[in-house]
């Protein structure tokens, strides 16, 4: 469970939230939404260690957390397979028993992401859905809690939009991952998420998410 209690956070003098007080229930799949600049980043950035609270308690019940960025693209020549990239997240080790652990880890993740099939392509001739799933496997090495998906949709076409999610969905239902979504998606919003956190005028707000309106994704930061 995640629970903020007065959150709030400045820059200096520029001042980004306040009095934050929200709670995230273990196993919720819930959206993070609000204009550019409200603060979306920033508030998972102090949930997952790496970024400093001005004042306010935030408890997340020492889980580890998950993290997948937007999509952003790599180049073609880019030199590791899907397998070797999602590898990248695991502690060097010379132990011989250790690497077979690692093995079967690696080998359970890329059947729970779908990507067996894909793991000897070089990432930088994947898909941009096959990319982001590349991320969200590296994202579960660590057996996480909690995922953060940080407009990780974003600049995708709506069908691998709708698959990616579809995958993060099994992943919440099946082995009870709570999901933090960021994202300006409307339509993800209402197909995927069952409550929303909503940035406004500073502060947050909790909300069912047959009260999120299009209108909300329209504001200025
Ligand atoms: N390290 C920093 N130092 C100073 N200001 C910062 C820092 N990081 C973020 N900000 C400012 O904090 C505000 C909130 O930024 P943040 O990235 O959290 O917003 P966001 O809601 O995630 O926006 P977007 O939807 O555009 O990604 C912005 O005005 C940003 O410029």
């Amino acid at each position: 469970m995640i629970e903020a209690k007065n959150l709030t956070k400045s820059f200096g003098k520029q001042l980004i939230f306040k009095n934050l007080n929200f709670r995230i229930n273990n196993g919720e799949f819930i959206s993070l939404i609000g204009p550019n600049g409200s603060g979306k980043t920033t508030l998972v950035k102090i949930l997952m260690g790496l970024e400093s609270k001005t004042s306010g308690t935030l408890n997340v019940a020492k889980q580890t957390i998950g993290y997948v960025p937007q999509f952003r693209n790599i180049d073609l020549d880019y030199p590791l397979s899907i397998e070797q990239f999602i590898r990248l997240n695991l502690k060097f080790t010379f132990s011989p028993k250790q690497r077979q652990l690692d093995n079967e880890l690696i080998t359970t993740i890329m059947e729970k992401t779908h990507l067996t099939q894909l793991k000897n392509r070089p990432l930088g001739l994947a898909s941009g859905g096959e990319k982001q799933k590349a991320y969200l496997a590296q994202a579960l090495l660590n057996e996480p809690k909690i995922l953060i998906l940080d407009e990780s949709t974003a600049s995708l076409d709506v069908e691998v939009k709708m698959q990616l999610m579809d995958l993060v969905q099994e992943l919440n239902q099946k082995y009870q991952l709570t999901v933090i979504f960021i994202t300006h998606d409307y339509e993800l919003t209402k197909k995927y998420t069952k409550r929303a956190l909503l940035f406004k005028n500073k502060t947050l707000e909790e909300l069912d998410v047959a009260e999120v309106s299009k209108k909300m994704f329209e504001m200025e930061g």
